[in-house]
């Protein structure tokens, strides 16, 4: 058994880091069945450890989690919030190791600036949402942006889904503007505006793992059969270029596409990649009683391995990365490729701490550092840590995400983003690494396949007042498909120069 203390900040009930006890002293009784240790002040739970488990892990995993923790969710019952994490641990790992590495190899290619990464996916998914018709949407429109990126780079693109886990948000207040307690995601509370939905349950942990299971099916269902097919792909493309207003200016783009593929299928190119795809899956890695209760130790190796079992691929988040606390500390634990959100607070030298702290064998692709800095910071405070990274030797992914930086309040009161900001931010990545020679690898977009209108702006023109039209999302607004098109059209032009 390994314990898990999960102290709250200030988002969610305020206390220091200085009140937790060593681990040594949480690690008392820690190897009776279903202990529930607790200190005067604060539970420490003690949950199941996956079987495999070395001495070195343990302590490592015990001295991780006894770190303070920012956005962990006040649990009212820590005996439920023990039963399901037991109850996790013994469920069968979400992902596996092959899996893993099989991306960590492609991310490795990605910092040798030999593939591209493409992200995306929805800012939360919620269990309401979880239906096959949206994840289909959003699979199709991720297949889609990675079709025109592969044709204009000309180099593979890594395909990662932020699905099947991205259940959990950190958020800037710990209540709403109604004054109830935050939605923090549906693995920990509900969005309904009662105070008792909003009371974190546990066991939605479970609910949260179930989905991810499902949508996983899905998605490697998907992805293995007809929907990737590359022919099928484009001529969704193809019709997003017949109805977009923008349409006609990536007619000439969509036509080359059509003519590769009809000159491969005249020439009897029929390879397998032409057919199916591999689509991962990632989450933030915010929630640690869940993904504490995820850690699995493969031992197929000569050497046993601990990884999260809960995805492909986990980012610690802006709000989260305090450099001594316990997400950055499990990060480094797993055997899992990391990201790391960095906004525009984050220093050069910081961000080399991150890359030592985070990559310490010094593996291509091990860390992708995912900047966030806004339109108008991006060309200003990347070029320090692009240059200072660069130097240090450690081989990252520089990935873009244009949304958390772009975030604004529209007059109507939604929470809002403007495409031009979301593109111009896109177009400062690229531009600060061509002018550094180094390897502009993907980017990390919040977005659905659905018809939403979240964002203000595109081709589509949308406005404050249509934003209520169709507002859907749990959490941060998102591209909807026309402008997640629209966007890999716009980088495929950059792409070319
Ligand atoms: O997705 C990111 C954060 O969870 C989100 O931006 C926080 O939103 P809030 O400021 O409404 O809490
Ligand atoms: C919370 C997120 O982003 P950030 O940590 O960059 O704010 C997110 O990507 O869901």
């Amino acid at each position: 058994m390994f314990p898990v203390r999960v102290p709250v900040d200030g988002t969610g009930g305020g206390r220091e880091p200085a009140d937790y006890p060593a681990v040594d002293e949480q690690l008392s009784g820690a190897h009776s069945v279903g202990v529930m240790t607790r200190t005067s002040d604060a539970p420490a739970r003690m949950l199941p450890e996956p079987p495999g488990l070395t001495a070195d892990m343990r302590a490592r995993v015990a001295d991780a989690l006894r770190r303070p923790a920012a956005q962990q969710p006040p649990w009212p019952d820590p005996d439920a919030v023990a039963r399901a994490s037991a109850a996790l641990a013994g469920r069968p790992s979400l992902t596996t190791l092959t899996e893993v590495d099989r991306l960590s190899a492609q991310l490795a290619a990605v910092a040798r600036g030999e593939a591209f990464l493409l992200q995306g996916g929805d800012c939360a998914e919620t269990f309401a949402e979880n239906t096959e018709a949206h994840i289909r949407a959003n699979v199709r429109t991720l297949l889609q942006m990675a079709v025109v990126l592969t044709y204009a780079a000309g180099i593979p693109v890594v395909k990662v889904g932020r699905m099947a886990g991205q259940f959990a948000k950190p958020r800037s207040s710990p209540v709403d503007a109604l004054g109830l307690p935050v939605f923090r995601g549906d693995n920990v509370n509900s969005l309904a505006p009662d105070p008792a939905a909003r009371t974190p349950d546990p066991a939605r942990m479970l609910r949260a793992y179930a989905d991810s299971g499902s949508t996983l099916n899905l998605v490697r269902s998907l992805t293995g059969s007809g929907m990737a097919d590359l022919t099928r792909v484009h001529d969704w493309n193809r019709d997003f270029v017949r109805t977009s207003p923008a349409g006609a200016r990536y007619e000439a783009l969509a036509t080359e596409i059509t003519r590769s593929l009809r000159f491969m299928s005249a020439c009897g190119a029929d390879h397998s990649a032409l057919h199916r795809t591999e689509l991962f899956v990632s989450h933030e890695a915010l929630l640690l009683d869940y993904e504490a209760a995820m850690l699995r130790v493969d031992e197929s190796g000569p050497e046993s391995r601990l990884y999260a079992a809960s995805g492909h691929f986990l980012w610690i988040g802006e709000r989260t990365r305090e450099p001594d606390g316990a997400h950055i500390a499990f990060a480094e634990l797993v055997a899992n490729p990391i990201g790391l959100k960095i906004g525009p607070s984050t220093t050069p030298q910081l961000a080399v701490e991150y890359v030592e702290r985070l990559d310490p064998h010094g593996v291509p692709g091990r860390l992708t550092l995912i900047s966030r800095m806004g339109s108008e910071r991006i060309r200003d405070v990347l070029p320090g840590i692009v240059e200072k990274v660069t130097a240090s030797g450690h081989q990252v992914v520089w990935q873009c995400d244009p949304m958390h930086g772009n975030t604004h309040e529209a007059p109507s009161g939604y929470k809002t983003r403007r495409f031009k900001h979301i593109v111009d931010e896109v177009r400062g990545f690229f531009e600060v690494h061509r002018s550094l020679g180094t390897h502009p690898g993907g980017i990390h977009v919040e977005l659905t396949g659905d018809d939403v209108t979240e964002c203000l702006g595109g081709a589509q023109e949308i406005s404050d007042t249509e934003l209520a039209g169709r507002y859907e999302s749990a959490c941060d607004p998102r591209l909807n498909s026309q402008q997640s098109l629209e966007l890999a059209f716009l980088i495929a032009e950059v792409l070319r120069g």
